[in-house]
């Protein structure tokens, strides 16, 4: 079997790739008898000389290869037809922007495996990189809280190198004696909360967040049934709020009158109530002045993202009364961060944690005859059709809704 580490071709960029030279080396150290090739790339957050020097073969061409492996979209025009493809293909919910896409590969009689359908026996992604958007995310609104308050200049996350970097620099501004609210109970969340630990921040419980004062910055990680009651009052269990929505509603604003900066890292599952509303916002005991959103539901459960925003471009300020978009400086503003490609700030580690969870989960089952059914059930397009799991897009490769 002959995989190709493919170079990424979408607009903006995307550094980051499925293996790092390391984690190739390790690769083919555990599975001797598959041949990696590696793609020219000048974009590549690894360049090609690492992938030489750890005895890999670069090249232009990698269309003898058999499996390609990459992160996100190939253009159109770059597929090469009758491979497998791994990559992120923003398909799978009818995505119109790539309609043409899954179109293409199925003439080309492509079979797309999409990192986000890699699942385990349980139904879980295999394939995530929340911890990254976590740990960006969180940095942001230091940053963000920084620039608003002329407190400090951190400098953007993309050019540093790595997490360790982005700890570096955090450890070496003062916070003052604010109070930091993370929601979740994920990937996302505990990203977050790595870089919290690293900045030494006291981490406090809900009833001490809510009540006491302190003299040092705090944080406090909270999840659902602490920021959503019952309406009967009754306490009863996450499944119950995952599966009766409905008879919950917010209890944020207690947190979000004691809050300055609050980092927004949980799932939002749909019907669900919203987080804070616009009207929320108008109140007098919504105190919060950063919004890091790293969930980035827009217009829903955070009203105060209005939009999601770029990695160029990555804060903008929100008017409460208003409801409208401002400068973030403004005095009026509360200052949000909610880009939606996070892990793309933070190429060199997403990637040798992409490493990490492809080697574990994918690589094997090339080489045991899919026992544990990864490929299968990640299977999109077969023989110029849609697989049975995946058949519900029909119509919207047909061009009908
Ligand atoms: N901004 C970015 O770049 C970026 C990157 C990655 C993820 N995200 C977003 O961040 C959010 C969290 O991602 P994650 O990787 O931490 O997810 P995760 O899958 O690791 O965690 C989700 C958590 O939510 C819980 N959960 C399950 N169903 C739920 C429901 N109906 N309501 C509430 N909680 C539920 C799960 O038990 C789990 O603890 C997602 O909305 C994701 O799209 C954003």
């Amino acid at each position: 079997m002959k995989f190709a580490i493919i170079k990424e071709r979408k607009n903006p960029p995307d550094r980051r790739v499925v293996f790092s030279p390391l984690k190739l080396a390790e690769a083919k150290k555990q599975f001797p008898e598959a041949v990696f090739k590696v793609e020219s790339s000048d974009i590549r957050v690894f360049p090609d000389t690492e992938y030489k020097n750890a005895g890999f073969e670069v090249a232009q061409d990698v269309s003898d290869c058999d499996v390609m492996i990459g992160v996100k979209e190939v253009p159109i025009e770059s597929l090469i037809p009758n491979k497998k493809y791994f990559f992120f293909s923003h398909t799978i919910k009818k995505q119109p922007y790539n309609r043409k896409l899954l179109k293409a590969i199925l003439e080309k009689n492509i079979e797309l495996y999409d990192h986000e359908t890699i699942v385990g026996p349980k139904g879980f992604r295999l394939i995530g990189f929340g911890r990254y958007a976590g740990i960006v995310g969180a940095y942001n609104g230091f940053r963000a809280w920084g620039l608003k308050y002329n407190s400090w200049n951190l400098p953007k996350a993309g050019p540093l190198p790595n997490q360790a970097a982005l700890i570096k620099e955090l450890n070496a501004i003062k916070i003052p004696n604010i109070k930091i609210l993370l929601t979740g109970s994920g990937k996302v969340a505990k990203g977050s909360q790595e870089m919290l630990d690293a900045m030494h921040i006291k981490s406090v419980s809900v009833d001490d967040y809510l009540n006491e004062e302190y003299n040092e910055p705090v944080y406090c990680k909270i999840d659902v049934l602490d920021y959503n009651k019952r309406k009967d009052g009754r306490v009863l269990n996450n499944t119950d709020l995952y599966k009766n929505p409905e008879n919950y509603e917010s209890d944020f604003m207690r947190f979000a009158k004691v809050t300055d900066y609050y980092i927004a890292g949980h799932f939002y599952g749909d019907g669900a109530p919203f987080l804070y509303t616009r009207a929320d916002v108008k109140s007098r005991n919504f105190n919060i002045k950063v919004v890091a959103d790293v969930s980035c539901d827009v217009d829903g459960p955070v009203a105060t993202t209005l939009r999601a925003s770029t990695i160029a471009d990555p804060i903008y300020g929100y008017n409460p009364q208003t409801e409208t978009e401002i400068d973030f400086k403004d005095d009026k503003a509360i200052t949000v961060m909610a880009v939606d490609n996070l892990p793309c700030e933070l190429p060199q580690d997403a990637s040798e944690g992409f490493g990490d969870m492809f080697l574990k989960h994918v690589i094997p089952a090339f080489f045991n005859n899919d026992k544990d059914g990864i490929l299968n059930g990640a299977q999109i397009t077969k023989k110029g059709k849609l697989t049975e799991r995946f058949s519900y897009l029909q119509d919207y490769v047909d061009g009908k809704e």
